[in-house]
């Protein structure tokens, strides 16, 4: 049977996918972002894909996750930004516009301002215009994957930049996962054949991709106003691992979710094995 497999449009997940179907993947693969894919695997269009943790969070009772791989960073992150002309405790009262691609970071930036920061009314919006524009208009603003990448390098004069994973290991000391590998429950009941496949050649395409990172980045600099070697560095600082310490920061951030009534209820981790 066929697996859909969905794939985030961000540099960030190119790792995942370079080598994949040199290594034999002969599944489908759909392109998007999060938000798109995570209304898709919600949906049961797609099988599995590397999407919000907060997906995984608010549906756990559908999925499962695939063990060891994820997309985490210990500290910065580059691509999950904060523009704004002044500082967070200034947020009280204050409008912030929000990406509309995402849904563990949007949640995210709820929870450091209300319970790091201390702030009590802070109004979010997904601004019908362009959020570069509400940028470009003084107007603080999250922005996630390559347009973060892209407009923290022509931010307006004074504009400060806050990236949520540096904030995140600030105030908790745990790594941060944005992005887990979600499995639908039903396709580990009919495709559990081609998932244990395609989790192997998973791991081998990673592993190839970044034992040499200089093709892949040579491969997609084109399309991004990044050099090859900010594209390697990115793909370092970026951490795709999930082990014991990246579980306790996505535990921490789901509890925090919980405690200020983001998520219904406190998600269980369940692995696909
Ligand atoms: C690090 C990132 O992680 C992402 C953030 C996501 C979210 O906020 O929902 C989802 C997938 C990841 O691509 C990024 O996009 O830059």
């Amino acid at each position: 049977m066929t697996l859909n497999v969905g794939h985030i449009a961000y540099l960030n997940c190119v790792p995942f996918f370079h080598y994949l179907r040199e290594v034999g993947f002969d599944g489908n693969i759909v392109q998007g972002v999060p938000s798109q894919l995570n209304a898709m695997l919600a949906e049961g269009k797609l099988d599995l894909s590397p999407s919000s943790s907060f997906e995984y969070g608010l549906h756990w009772q559908k999925y499962v996750l695939l063990p060891d791989l994820s997309i985490s960073s210990k500290g910065p992150v580059q691509s999950v930004l904060l523009f704004s002309p002044c500082s967070l405790e200034e947020f009280e009262g204050c409008q912030v516009a929000l990406t509309g691609e995402s849904a563990t970071s949007v949640n995210l930036l709820k929870i450091l301002l209300k319970e790091f920061v201390g702030l009590r009314e802070v109004d979010f919006q997904v601004p019908q215009k362009p959020v570069e524009e509400c940028i470009q208009q003084r107007q603080p603003a999250l922005l996630i994957g390559d347009r973060a990448l892209k407009m923290s390098k022509r931010c307006p004069p004074g504009c400060r930049i806050y990236d949520l994973g540096e904030l995140w290991y600030q105030y908790t000391g745990k790594p941060f996962v944005f992005a887990l590998w979600i499995v639908r429950r039903e396709a580990v009941e009919n495709k559990r054949r081609e998932l244990n496949l395609l989790k192997e050649k998973l791991k081998r395409s990673l592993e190839k991709s970044l034992k040499d990172k200089k093709p892949l980045a040579m491969a997609v600099s084109d399309n991004l106003s990044l050099t090859v070697s900010e594209i390697t560095e990115y793909w370092t600082i970026m951490d795709y691992r999930l082990e014991k310490d990246h579980i306790e920061g996505l535990e921490l951030y789901f509890d925090l979710c919980h405690l200020h009534g983001l998520l219904p209820d406190k998600p269980q981790i369940d692995f696909f094995c």
